[in-house]
């Protein structure tokens, strides 16, 4: 018996890490970072990490064995572990769900993972076991659990994972309906023609069929038929391509038997750009005095916010801080919004980065994210192979860096950079601080429009600050006017949703073959239908809300739970046949406007047409290629586009910005007027927006037109201490869940109980937040506030303690409760 020891974070929510004995065996493949097979609970086997090593045996516990280890390589490295206990530790969670969210889909082995195959394997060169296995799997969706109950002895991890590798299966948390793996057709020899012999009489057979004799000599050449190093297929694209070939031609080969078809899964990692082709940009003077100012700031400072106003070139001035940071031969994070991650970023950072430059988000599939882990990876032993640059969405702060030098967060005051659900509800703005930290990295945040959060950090000296204040060609920021619709609908001067100031402008801009983009904050047809007889409204099964009409799909959609059902003819509750829609969205904006705007070519924006990268990267491309002349979009348009030809924004209904209840609208509804208005007159003339409302007077739009950043920043501050909020205070929302509305009642009762017995906690609450119900969860929230003296850990143990007990408490043990640290 060996006397090594490993300790090893399991994917499941559990607070410690697990000690598991090291067999003989394996002694000289274990290594930190690595994957290895242990059982845990009754029967179960998971793929854990191995966090440390150690010779000393655990005191009184029993301990089990490792079965195998799963990698050649570690897949993470323990300085980025370090993050995990970080943020586990910060954010009240364990570190079982940080590893969950921290490593692709791919690397992940649970019971629950669903199995199943892509590839036939004629082509990966398998092994017996591996064939045996994958033969086992077949297609349809087993989970790893199933499996191993079906297979038993046959059932191997490693195995598992090296069809995983030769890309012969793929793994999927849970299946997703949007994922499909991308494969192409591939053409090969039909198995009947076994030798040359063979082939050259079928050959021979076809003299009258010429076209078809000739295609066949043609594959025959492309595969090597008659020379040594045979390949098995070609795919049926370089086939065909530019041959003059019909596939009609191929098919006639396939029903005489003579070749066959089948899928194949290719990677999806597109290697466009070579190398680097575009030179970068010089900076104007401007943006070279800030890039000095930043560079100085770096010196004294671990974070430096950058205050760039729209169209400044912030992105520019990233580009020279990542060239300068390639060149001492360290890595650098560029972390966006999610949605922001379309051709027009990545296109710029390939232009000039190349091949170093790896692209990381959650729409990728399990296997790419794979591919591109491995690369990162990679640049710590090969750098020429691996990527040195990642741009991406929040969850690759997690990114197995091993040289990391710069992080940059663009767009700071986003609130896609937190993670609502599930645990680890971290922040990645927040995270890449840490992250900066731990590496000994500097952190650049940059935003036009920065949180609060952020900015009261940089004026008090704990960040850096830089301004940029001109946009790059010198043209102002546009000229915004509010307009009282209130007024416009009683005065009949409305075009449909526009006033009559709004409409003008966007006929004006039409004239002159310039193009217009329309904000509303709300997707589908009207929020909500209702009976104009007796006033019912229908409401979602599963959510306290009202569905929201989709008139092109004809269908009542629940936007919390997806839940839909027809547009009933009659009223369900007194049979009438009239049901009005009621209120906007951005459907029926777009229906209302083509009569308005007839030589116009209208988009439309949200997450119905953008629904998949290409629908949403089709948009973008009709923007920019002015194919588009209106475009009606819902957040989605206010997130870093860069059009050159957009000269008016509209606001469509800026109330609900203005009224919604949160502590932070003010200073959301500021940040997106903003951003929505900084899309427009980017380069040459100066652009103009209209703010439409039915509070003319509201005071925030005073500032926002004059687009006075450091006034609304200075009066919010002014009320979030007087009102006890961040970033005076800390707060913490905890949220009770249950499907019985009484126990959600009851339990949340009992937790503010326990919490009370700390009398320096401010608690609001236990309230239902705006929509009560969700997917038949009833919830209810307590809202914690205590002063930044206070000490945090011991606070948060606190917190954790009450939580802990209330679960405990008869009857509450299916009560769902979450701890969410620093909620958005
Ligand atoms: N130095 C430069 N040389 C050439 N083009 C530039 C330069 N600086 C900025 N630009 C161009 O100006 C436009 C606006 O720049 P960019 O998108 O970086 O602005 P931004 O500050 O990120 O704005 P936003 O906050 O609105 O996203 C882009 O089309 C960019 O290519
Ligand atoms: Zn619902």
């Amino acid at each position: 018996m060996s006397d090594l020891y490993a300790e090893v974070i399991l994917p499941l929510p559990l607070h410690d890490a697990f000690t598991y004995q090291v067999p003989g065996h394996l002694e000289s493949d274990i290594a930190e970072g690595k994957r290895v097979v242990v059982q845990f609970g009754q029967k179960k086997l998971y793929s854990a990490l191995v966090t440390a090593l150690s010779s000393k045996k655990p005191e009184n516990i029993d301990v089990k064995k490792i079965y195998e280890v799963l990698d050649e390589q570690p897949v993470v490295l323990s300085k980025n572990i370090k993050l995990w206990r970080w943020i586990a530790k910060y954010y009240c969670c364990t570190l079982g769900d940080v590893f969950k969210a921290a490593l692709p889909g791919g690397l992940k082995l649970e019971s629950k993972s669903k199995v199943f195959a892509v590839d036939d394997g004629t082509e990966a060169e398998l092994t017996e076991k591996e064939q045996l296995l994958l033969q086992q799997i077949g297609s349809e969706n087993s989970t790893v659990d199933e499996l191993q109950k079906k297979l038993r002895n046959d059932f191997s991890y490693p195995v598992l994972k090296s069809l995983f590798k030769k890309n012969c299966i793929q793994i999927e948390e849970k299946i997703n309906a949007r994922y499909k793996p991308k494969t192409e057709t591939f053409v090969k020899l039909h198995p009947e023609i076994e030798n040359k012999k063979i082939l050259n009489n079928k050959l021979n057979d076809l003299q009258r069929a010429k076209k078809q004799q000739a295609l066949l000599l043609h594959f025959c050449e492309k595969i090597n038929a008659f020379k040594k190093d045979v390949l098995l297929s070609v795919s049926k694209k370089e086939l065909l391509d530019g041959t003059g070939f019909t596939p009609a031609i191929l098919k006639e080969l396939v029903k005489k038997k003579l070749v066959i078809q089948f899928q194949k899964q290719v990677s999806r990692i597109e290697e466009e750009t070579e190398n680097s082709q575009v030179s970068i940009n010089l900076l104007n003077k401007h943006q070279e005095k800030a890039l000095t100012e930043i560079q100085a700031s770096f010196e004294k400072k671990q974070v430096t916010l950058i205050h760039g106003i729209t169209a400044s070139g912030k992105t520019e001035i990233y580009i020279h801080l990542i060239d300068e940071i390639l060149k001492s031969g360290k890595q650098a994070l560029y972390l966006v919004p999610e949605i922001a991650l379309t051709t027009q970023i990545v296109r710029r950072l390939k232009n000039v980065f190349g091949k170093k430059v790896g692209i990381y988000h959650s729409k990728l599939s399990s296997q790419e994210r794979v591919e591109i882990w491995d690369k990162v990876l990679q640049f710590q032993t090969k750098p020429e192979n691996g990527y040195q640059v990642i741009l991406g969405a929040r969850s690759a702060i997690f990114m197995p860096f091993s040289k990391l030098g710069l992080v940059i967060v663009d767009e700071e005051h986003e609130n896609s950079f937190k993670q609502f659900d599930p645990a680890p509800r971290y922040n990645a703005r927040d995270m890449a601080v840490i992250l900066g930290l731990q590496n000994n990295a500097k952190v650049l945040l940059g935003s036009a429009t920065p949180s609060f959060e952020t900015y009261y950090n940089a004026v008090n000296g704990k960040y850096g600050l830089v301004n940029l204040k001109k946009r790059h060609t010198n043209v102002e920021l546009p000229e915004t006017l509010v307009a009282d619709v209130k007024k416009a609908y009683k005065r009949r001067q409305m075009h449909s949703v526009l006033s009559p100031e709004l409409y003008e402008l966007m006929q004006g801009a039409a004239e002159k073959n310039e193009q217009s983009i329309l904000f509303q904050n709300r997707r589908g047809y009207s929020p909500f239908v209702e009976c104009f007889t007796c006033g019912w409204i229908p409401k979602c099964k599963n959510c306290d809300v009202s569905l929201t009409y989709h008139k092109y799909k004809k269908r009542l959609t629940c936007h919390y739970c997806g839940y839909s059902q027809q547009m009933p003819d009659s009223c369900d509750n007194c049979g009438s046949n009239e049901i009005k829609t009621r209120g906007f969205g951005t459907e029926k904006i777009e229906d209302e406007l083509k009569p308005l705007f007839p030589n116009a070519s209208l988009a439309r924006m949200d997450l119905d047409t953008a629904r998949s990268k290409t629908a949403l990267e089709k948009i973008i491309q009709n923007l920019e290629s002015r194919k588009t002349d209106i475009l009606i979009g819902t957040q989605m348009v206010t997130k870093g586009l860069d059009f050159e030809h957009v000269s008016v924004v509209g606001i469509l209904n800026a109330d609900n910005l203005l009224n919604f209840p949160d502590f932070r609208a003010h200073e959301r509804a500021f940040q997106l007027i903003l951003q929505v208005s900084g899309r427009a007159g980017r380069k040459n003339n100066r652009g103009k927006v209209v703010i439409q409302t039915s509070q003319p007077e509201h005071p925030l739009l005073n500032l926002i037109i004059s687009q006075d950043y450091t006034s609304v920043f200075k009066a919010q501050m002014e009320e979030r201490k007087l009102f006890r909020y961040p970033p005076f205070f800390r707060l913490i929302k905890i949220v009770v869940k249950h499907k019985n509305q009484q126990t959600v009642d009851r339990a949340a009762i009992q937790l503010k109980q326990f919490l009370e017995k700390n009398n320096k906690l401010i608690l609001l609450g236990p309230e239902y937040p705006l929509v009560s119900r969700i997917q038949l969860w009833y919830q209810k929230e307590i809202w914690i506030k205590f002063d930044k003296s206070l000490h945090l850990d011991n606070t948060k143990d606190f917190i954790i303690d009450c939580v802990s007990k209330t679960k405990h408490l008869p009857d509450n043990s299916n009560c769902v409760i979450n701890i969410d640290v620093d909620p958005m």
